[in-house]
C-alpha cells in the first residue's frame, strides 16, 4: 500500500489485501493513503483481483460486440442527460466512441440497456456486465467510506451517499490513429460525478492524470489496476479539500483501446459535511449540491475548465465586499 516507483507516482492500495476490513491498522492506514492521494492527486490507483481474468475478457468481448453494432442501433441509446447515451462520430475527436449503461449494477437496468441493443435479449451481456459493474460498485463504496472515516465524518451521512448514489457504466472504445491523425482519444476534462472508476480494460495504456504542477503522467494499464477518480461532485462535497482529477486520453497503441468508467451521481440533495467546515476550512461552496442540477448547469454553460465551471455553479465569494 502507498507504494511508490519512479514511472507510478500516484499511490497504489492494494485491496486485495485479506486485512483490508474496518477496523484494522491495515484499513487505518489505507484510509489516510486514500484521503491524501484524493488531496493531492484526485485519484489513486486500486489493485483489485475480484475483477478475474475471464470475466476482463468477457466484458471486452461483450463490448466489442456492443460497438460492432449498426450505428443506427448504438444511437438509440439516448438521454437527456449529458453523457449519458452514445457518443460517436464526433469530428474533432475521430478516435473516440463510448456508450453508457444506465443502473448497471442492477439486473434490471442492464436488460433494459440490452433490449434497446439486442431486442431479442441477450443474457450473456447482461451477466457479464452487472457483474463487473458489482465489483467496480465496491471500489466505489470502500473509496467512499474510506474518505469520510478519514475525514471523521458521521458513518450515516456516507451511508445515506452511497444508497442515494446512481450509477453509469461508461464503455469506451478508442481506435488506433492514422498517420496523419493527432494522438488525442479524449481531451483534458474532469467528471462531473461523486467518484470515477476507471479501468483500462484491454491492457492498453493511454490515460494520463494532470499533477498540480501541470505535468501530465501516464498511469500504467494492468489488469487488476483500477484508477479510482474524485469528480468535481467530490470536491464541492469535500468543502474543496479533495481535488477533482483532470485527465486525457492519449492514443499511441497500434491496437484498439477498451476502457470502462463506473461514474457515481449524487441522487438527491447533497449537504457539505458539518465535520469539514472549520476555521481552518470555512466553507468554499454553497452549502448543498445537487448533482443532476449540476449536469444541467454544465450543458448550458459548457466551461471546460473544472476550477471555473465549479466556481461559477457553487462558489463562494469569500472576498469581503468593499464598503
Ligand atoms: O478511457 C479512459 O481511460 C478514460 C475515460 C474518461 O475519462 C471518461 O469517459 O470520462
Ligand atoms: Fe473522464
Amino acid at each position: 500500500m502507498g507504494s511508490e516507483t519512479k514511472s507510478q507516482i500516484i499511490p497504489v492500495v492494494d485491496f486485495s489485501n485479506q486485512n483490508m476490513k474496518p477496523g484494522t491498522n491495515t484499513w487505518l492506514s489505507a484510509c489516510n493513503v486514500v484521503r491524501t492521494s484524493l488531496e493531492n492527486y484526485g485519484c489513486f490507483v486500486a489493485k483489485y483481483d475480484k475483477v478475474g481474468k475471464e470475466l476482463c475478457n468477457s466484458v471486452v468481448s461483450s463490448i466489442e460486440d456492443l460497438f460492432c453494432l449498426p450505428l443506427e442501433t448504438k444511437k438509440q441509446k439516448t438521454s437527456d442527460r449529458p453523457f449519458h447515451g452514445y457518443i460517436g462520430q464526433v469530428s474533432w475527436l475521430p478516435l473516440y466512441e463510448s456508450m453508457a449503461i444506465e443502473g448497471p449494477l442492477t439486473m434490471i437496468e442492464c436488460q433494459k440497456f440490452a433490449q434497446i441493443m439486442w431486442p431479442q435479449g441477450n443474457h450473456g451481456f447482461c451477466d457479464t456486465m452487472n457483474e463487473y459493474s458489482k465489483l467496480l460498485g465496491e471500489l466505489d463504496h470502500i473509496a467512499k467510506r474510506m474518505v469520510f472515516e478519514s475525514y471523521g465524518v458521521d458513518m450515516k451521512i456516507c451511508d445515506s451517499l452511497i444508497e442515494s448514489s446512481n450509477y453509469l457504466l461508461r464503455c469506451l472504445k478508442y481506435r488506433p490513429r492514422e498517420i496523419d491523425e493527432n494522438d488525442i482519444g479524449l481531451q483534458p476534462h474532469s467528471d462531473l460525478t461523486i467518484i470515477s472508476v476507471v479501468h483500462q480494460l484491454n491492457n492498453l495504456n493511454g490515460l494520463e492524470i494532470k499533477l498540480k504542477n501541470g505535468d501530465w503522467i501516464g498511469i500504467h494499464a494492468s489488469p487488476s489496476s483500477f484508477v479510482v477518480m474524485a469528480g468535481d461532485a467530490f470536491k464541492v462535497l469535500s468543502n474543496g479539500r479533495i481535488s477533482t482529477c483532470e485527465h486525457r486520453v492519449i492514443m499511441n497503441e497500434k491496437k484498439t483501446r477498451y476502457s470502462t468508467g463506473l461514474f457515481s451521481f449524487g441522487n438527491k440533495i447533497m449537504d457539505i459535511p458539518k465535520e469539514l467546515i472549520n476555521e481552518e476550512h470555512p466553507l468554499c461552496y454553497k452549502p448543498t449540491f445537487d448533482n443532476y442540477d449540476y449536469l444541467r448547469f454544465y450543458e448550458k454553460e459548457r466551461i471546460n475548465e473544472p476550477t471555473t465551471r465549479i466556481e461559477a455553479y457553487c462558489g463562494i465569494n469569500l472576498k469581503p465586499t468593499p464598503i
